[in-house]
Parts: structure tokens; sequence; C-alpha cells
């Protein structure tokens, strides 16, 4: 029998590899926007961030304290303390600041600006605090004792030019690059452009991705199930998913087996989603519906791939916008693990995150593996235990296993050339947190 160009492009078995390259070949990182700064947290800058104004701003108290003159208590000790009069308390926030002249001292606080006239601080634990006994713990609330911004104090140690000053601009600069575009911005990223005053910044923005579960025998948790049917689980894993993958992703109900109504779902989803995921219906059955519906979609391909779980996926770019559509296997292990090796790669390019895949370690697998599929990558449940540096197998290999995967937290990769690993055995590990 002779096969036909197209007999041999649609039997062909695709690789692993072959088909998050021609995802990834597909698709462009989102075009940047401008974000409320929390807004942007996972977010990679598009931006540089420049510093308008040096950090900190002026020259402060690392301690709460006494600013003084370092002449003045040159030389001081317990037993020869060096008495200054105390002429106010600078707190943190004042903005009109008293000058300290020779034999003087102001009361200082953590944060506060360093009045004119002194060059030091020393920490109240070196002075009597205006007690006029020994050394201080520490000072008496203002609210108690407003007297203590008066009077005398004694101090009891020397203290260095600049003792426990934090000098204007030692942390920033102005003008300095204070964040690159490409900084993945995380929580101390989030706080420095806070710190540098900027309310906005522009990232690429969350991916928005809309799942769709597909199949009549579909019912949402906490509805009762009635003979032949089951809970939708797989919206919710890839909506889970999506998320901790870094997109701003929602589930819609799940459509039952009926092409018409399926198309009618994912044209209005289209709109408002940079990236539709459906689960079901892509194999080779007679109620096939993603298959069906979208089979016919220019730019859309059913594709065999060499691996397992995960054989039968859709891909394409799909509608007015061309919107990236992946159309995963039903089997919930199946549609979760194609989700991490092909969706989340696919969001975290568009947010032009990198590396897009997730992170694989070598370990030492401590159970056996039989029966992998000759000619396919097989991706098996794992504990990862990283002090031993070991993975052990997590139930079996059926692809409906979803207890034996909500207890795995990494993927153990059988290579295609591979059926039988033996205890002891290194094996590739994709790590899932
Ligand atoms: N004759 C063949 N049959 C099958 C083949 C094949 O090559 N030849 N491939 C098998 C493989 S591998 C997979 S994977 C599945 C994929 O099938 P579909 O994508 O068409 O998925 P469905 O038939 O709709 O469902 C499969 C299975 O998963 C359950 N399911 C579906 N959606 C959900 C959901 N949202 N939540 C929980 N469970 C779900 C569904 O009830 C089925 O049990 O095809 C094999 N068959
Ligand atoms: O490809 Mo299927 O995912 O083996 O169950």
């Amino acid at each position: 029998m002779s096969t036909t160009p197209d007999h041999a492009e649609r039997d062909r078995i695709w690789t692993v590899d072959e088909h998050l390259d021609d995802i990834l070949r597909n698709l462009t990182p989102l075009d940047p926007a401008d974000l409320p700064i929390l807004d942007a947290h996972g977010c990679v800058l598009a931006e540089d961030v420049t510093v308008p104004v040096a950090l900190p701003p002026f020259d402060n108290s690392s301690m709460d304290g006494y600013a003084v003159r370092t002449a003045d208590v040159a030389g001081a000790t317990g037993d020869a303390p060096r008495v200054l009069t105390v002429i106010g308390d600078v707190h943190a926030g004042l903005g009109e600041l008293p000058t300290v002249r020779p034999g003087e001292a102001a009361r200082i606080m953590t944060g506060a600006p360093l009045p004119p006239g002194a060059d030091a601080v020393v920490p109240v634990e070196w002075t009597d605090a205006g007690s006029g006994a020994g050394p201080a713990i520490a000072m008496r609330a203002h609210s108690a004792d407003p007297s203590g911004a008066t009077g005398e104090v004694r101090v009891h140690r020397p203290v260095e030019p600049g003792g426990h000053v934090r000098a204007r601009g030692s942390d920033v600069t102005e003008g300095e690059l204070a964040l690159a575009a490409g900084t993945l911005l995380g929580p101390p990223q989030i706080g420095l452009l806070a710190a540098v005053g900027r309310a906005r910044v522009r990232v690429r923005p969350r991916p928005r991705v809309v799942v769709i579960s597909t199949g009549s025998e579909l019912v949402p948790p906490g509805e009762q199930l009635t003979p032949g049917r089951i809970h939708d689980s797989n919206s919710y894993a890839l909506v889970a998913a999506a998320r901790d993958a870094g997109a701003d992703a929602r589930r819609v109900d799940a459509v039952a087996d009926e092409v018409a109504s399926l198309r009618a779902v994912v044209a209005q989803q289209l709109s408002g989603a940079d990236i539709v995921v459906t689960s079901g219906g892509v194999s080779v059955g007679a109620y096939d519906v993603v298959k069906e519906a979208l089979g016919g979609e220019d730019g859309m391909q059913f594709r065999k791939l060499a691996m397992q779980p995960g054989k039968p996926q859709g891909f394409g770019l799909i509608g007015p916008g061309r919107t990236p559509l992946f159309g995963l296997p039903g089997n919930p292990v199946s549609s979760y693990v194609s989700f991490e090796l092909f969706v989340r790669p696919a969001i975290r390019a568009l947010m032009g995150i990198e590396p897009a895949r997730r992170e694989t370690v070598r370990a030492r697998c401590t159970g056996e593996i039989t029966h992998s599929p000759k000619g396919r990558r097989q991706f098996l449940r794992g504990r990862y235990d990283p002090e031993g540096g070991t993975v052990a197998p997590v139930g079996g290999s059926g692809s409906h296993l979803v207890k034996a995967l909500a207890h795995a937290d990494a993927l153990i990769v059988v290579p295609e050339d591979v059926t039988d690993v033996t205890p002891g055995t290194d094996v590739e590990v994709i790590l899932l947190t």
C-alpha cells in the first residue's frame, strides 16, 4: 500500500522535543503592559528602572541613640563619661532639624536624619539615657517621659566619625540602574521598586489562560454523581497548574461531547484568552469532540507523540487573533503531564521567563521500573529526596491514577530506548515544585 505525503504527515510520530520546539517556535512574548507593582509580581521587567533619588535620600541613624560631635566624646569611658546637653529629639520623619553645637547632643531614632553639626551616633546602650545612673538598656517612651528630650546625657564610649550613620546614597545613587529589563520580579525586587518610588512598572503581563474540559460524563465537584458520571478534575488541576506557572487562569463549565457546543464555547472564549487549553476528546474514539470540532480549523494539528502518558495532542494557533490552543488528552495524569511539558513552557515563553522549561536533575531510582513502552518516552510519577539524591516511583503507569499523582513531586523520565530500570540506576527527574 502506498502512503501519500498527507498520510505520512498524519501518521508521523512526533518526539516530545519536536512538539515542544514547534510550540515555542509559534509563540512570541506578550506585549509589555504598565502595571501596578504588586500586579507585576512574578512578571519579567520590560524596561530598565533607574533610580530617581539616591537611597537612603539623606544621612540617617542606624541606631536609637544620641547624635553627637565625635570630638565631644573622644576618650569617654564608664568611669569618665562625657556629659552633653540634650537639645531635643530627632525622630524618623522629622523635617526641621536642630543644630548640634559643641557640648550638645540630640536624642535620635533609627532612620531619623542626622542633624547638622553631628557627625556620628552613639547607641543608647553606650549612655545613661539621661538617667544619671549606669548604662541604659533602652530609652523611655516619649509619651511616658517627655523629659528624655532635654537635660543631660552621660556618654560612656567614644565613636568614630560616621559611626552608626547610614550615608546618603550608600544603597543606590541617583541615576544608577536599579533593575535591568529582563529581571524576574520577586518580592525583593517589588520592594526595591517601591523604595525608589515606582508605583507602576512595564512588564510582560500574565497570559490569560482559559481551561475547557470536555466530556458528557463530567459533573462539577460538589454535585451528586449519577450512573456513568465522574467529577471534572482536569479543569481544576489545569487552572491550578496554569496559575502556578504564572498565568491568570480560569475555567469554564465543562462542555458535553457535542461539536456545536464546543465550537461555540471556544469561539466565545478566544477574544479574552492568550492561551486556550482543552482537555479530552483528542483520541481515536467516536465521540472525540475536540478533534472533531477543531480538526478542520486552519492551523490546528492533532498529533501522536512518542510519549506515555500524553500520546494524543492537539496544538494550533486559531481564530482571528491566532490564539494558541492546546488540545490535551483527557486522562487526568495525561492532561497534567502534558500541561507540564508543553503548556507551562508556553506560558513562560509568553511572559518572557527563562528558562521556559522545568529544572531537571539526575537521581538514583530506588524502585524497579518495568515495561516502559519501547520507542516512547515515559514520564512516571515519583517522589524526589534532594538530600539522598534519590527518587522513588509512586503508583504505576496508569493515566487514571490521580492519587499517586497527588502524592508525587517529580516526574521520572524513562528514555525511548529503555524499557526496564533496576533499582540504583541514575535517572533524569523533572522537579514539579
Ligand atoms: N483505540 C485507542 N484508544 C485510545 C488511545 C489509542 O491510541 N487508541 N489512546 C489512549 C490514550 S493514550 C489517551 S491519553 C486517551 C485520550 O483520550 P481523549 O483525549 O479522547 O480523552 P477522553 O476520551 O475524553 O477521556 C479519557 C479519560 O479521561 C477521563 N476524563 C476526561 N476528562 C476528564 C476530566 N475533565 N476530569 C476527569 N477525568 C476526565 C475520561 O472520563 C476518560 O476516562 O485515549 C486513550 N484511548
Ligand atoms: O497517552 Mo495516554 O496519555 O498514555 O493515557
